[in-house]
């Protein structure tokens, strides 16, 4: 059984009432899964004060109390510890709670706008490839080795991640990928953390409903680089104009990456086909199926990271020719009459950009190109006119559906997204609230060769509205389309 003293230890402490000489069965910052004797963290968050709840968990049967102030009402036979700031006490709670799992494996994170999923599922399947135990922690799903456990957050909470990580740690896992958003660094769900590596992959236009402005998004994410280990490693991308200010304050071993200003590790992508492409990595040709200049740089930090944590280099250019798409990610659909549909999970202003001008730069004259994109309820409102912008600019046709609605108007949405086109590109755009009847427009719209990009949800198998999540999946719903359409 944990000890009291050790669960708090390294914890920032302003003041204890009560005992200490307690066990802790189990630690958690939700009054509505207390169990008894469990240590509650009362966590002032972005809907509700924590604090409310204490009087609630204590009925519950808590009986220690982490909070930043004292509730009115003290029992009895309760401990009160007192915190400077119960998100960070919290992430470091949880990792003694676990006994610190960060430090018994060999721990990559990643931080970057776009490109995270990708990067660390490549990860997690080059070092099972090379023969290792390997966790990972991702937006889709997470592996304790080869176990599947249901992915909720992009960054699980820091009781939820240090329980994966122990559970890596039992299952004999070496190696751990995860993905690091700038949500899970500014709540502090990775504080007491050691990352073995940190990368960078790029920084663009989202969130902005909740780190409010762009330097606060960026400050989010070099606080990761900021806490780095002499020991560890940061694997920044040069090429990103604020690659190098990630790594600022940063006393790892700074390494770069990219596939223009001089790297570390330098790629340069030689030949593109719709079934792949051939990168040259540092010197050496590899075939990979996989398209664009951003997966380039996805591979390229795929490479640098094997290398820095000792990979053989021939080993792991064999296996980055193996890899195949990860799921979401620039997926085909082809119907019998030859149209092209591709799911893919661009649901920011950049990623959509990328995969756009991907298919435009290898599609053939006569293959149109007609965008099926949303946007997200319930988040930043500011990239929707954005993304309409994009898909309009650069593609035939588009129509405008709805994405995960959530709490919000769909109607409102797609009026904050058509604010982006101009009065004389309307006769190109459709709006079709329906997301299937949107998808199924754009197969009835194209002909025989066309190019449907059906962007945003790409991995995601539902499509939440108002708390619902109700059954949905893009590929399925194309697949269904096509064979009526046959
Ligand atoms: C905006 C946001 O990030 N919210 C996260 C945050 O919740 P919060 O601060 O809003 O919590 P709150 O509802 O205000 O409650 C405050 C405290 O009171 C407690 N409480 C509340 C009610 C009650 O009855 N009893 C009780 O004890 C809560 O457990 C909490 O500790 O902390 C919770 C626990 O860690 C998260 O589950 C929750 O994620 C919400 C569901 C969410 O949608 N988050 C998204 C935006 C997110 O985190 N996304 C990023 C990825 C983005 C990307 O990849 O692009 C991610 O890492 O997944
Ligand atoms: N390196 C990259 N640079 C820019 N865009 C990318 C990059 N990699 C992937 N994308 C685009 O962004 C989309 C999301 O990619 P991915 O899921 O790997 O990113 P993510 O960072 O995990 O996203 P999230 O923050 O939602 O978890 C892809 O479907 C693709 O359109
Ligand atoms: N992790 C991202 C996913 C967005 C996916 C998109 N389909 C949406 O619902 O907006 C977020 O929570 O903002
Ligand atoms: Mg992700």
């Amino acid at each position: 059984m944990n000890k009291l003293e050790h669960v708090l230890s390294g914890v920032e402490i302003v003041q204890v009432i009560g005992s200490t000489a307690l066990d802790v069965p189990c630690v958690g910052f939700d009054s509505r899964n207390v169990v008894s004797g469990q240590l509650f963290i009362a966590i002032s968050g972005t809907q509700v004060d924590g604090h409310k709840y204490i009087p609630d968990a204590i009925a519950k049967g808590t009986k220690i109390v982490v909070c930043e102030k004292l509730p009115e009402v003290q029992p009895e036979g309760v401990t009160f510890v007192v915190v400077p700031d119960s998100l960070v006490a919290c992430g470091r709670i949880a990792a003694n709670f676990y006994d610190n799992p960060s430090k018994k494996l060999r721990l990559v994170g990643i931080t970057g706008t776009n490109g995270k999923t990708t990067t660390v599922t490549l990860l997690y399947r080059m070092f099972r490839e090379l023969g290792y135990k390997v966790g990972l922690l991702s937006t889709v799903v997470n592996y304790v080795d080869d176990k599947k456990v249901d992915a909720t957050h992009t960054t699980p909470d820091a009781v939820e991640l240090n329980k994966l990580l122990n559970q890596m740690v039992e299952a004999g896992c070496e190696y751990c990928f995860m993905e690091v958003s700038s949500h899970s660094i500014d709540q502090h769900r990775i504080e007491g953390l050691h990352f073995e590596g940190a990368i960078f992959s790029n920084i663009t236009h989202d969130h902005l409903d909740y780190h409010k402005t762009f330097d606060a998004y960026i400050k989010a994410k070099k606080a990761f680089f900021d806490n780095l280990s002499k020991s560890s490693f940061a694997l920044t991308n040069v090429d990103d104009k604020n690659g190098m200010v990630m790594v600022q304050n940063c006393n790892a071993n700074i390494k770069t990456y990219g596939l223009k200003s001089p790297a570390d590790y330098k790629s340069r992508i030689i030949e593109s086909h719709f079934d792949g492409m051939l990168l040259n990595i540092n010197g050496d040709d590899v075939w990979t199926r996989f398209l664009g200049e951003f997966n380039g740089y996805n591979l390229t930090a795929v490479y640098a990271t094997s290398l820095l944590l000792g990979a053989n280099k021939d080993e792991v250019l064999r296996v980055l020719s193996m890899l195949g798409p990860v799921s979401g990610r620039f997926e085909y659909v082809k119907s019998k009459s030859g149209i092209t549909a591709i799911v893919d999970y661009a649901h920011t202003p950049d990623a959509l950009d990328n995969v756009i001008a991907t298919i435009n730069k290898m599609r053939k004259e006569d293959q149109r190109l007609l965008v099926v994109v949303g946007a997200g309820g319930n988040r930043d409102k500011t990239k929707r006119s954005v993304m309409a912008s994009v898909a309009v600019n650069n593609a035939d046709f588009v129509v405008l559906t709805s994405d995960n609605p959530r709490n919000e108007d769909p109607n409102d949405i797609l009026n904050d997204m058509r604010q982006g086109i101009k009065p004389e590109q309307m006769g190109k755009v459709l709006t079709i609230v329906d997301r299937k009847e949107g998808i199924k427009t754009a197969c009835m719209l194209a002909k025989a060769n066309d190019i449907i990009l059906v962007a945003g949800k790409g991995h995601e198998n539902y499509q939440e509205v108002n708390g619902v999540k109700h059954h949905f999946d893009d590929k399925e719903v194309l697949r269904e389309i096509f064979e009526s359409l046959q």
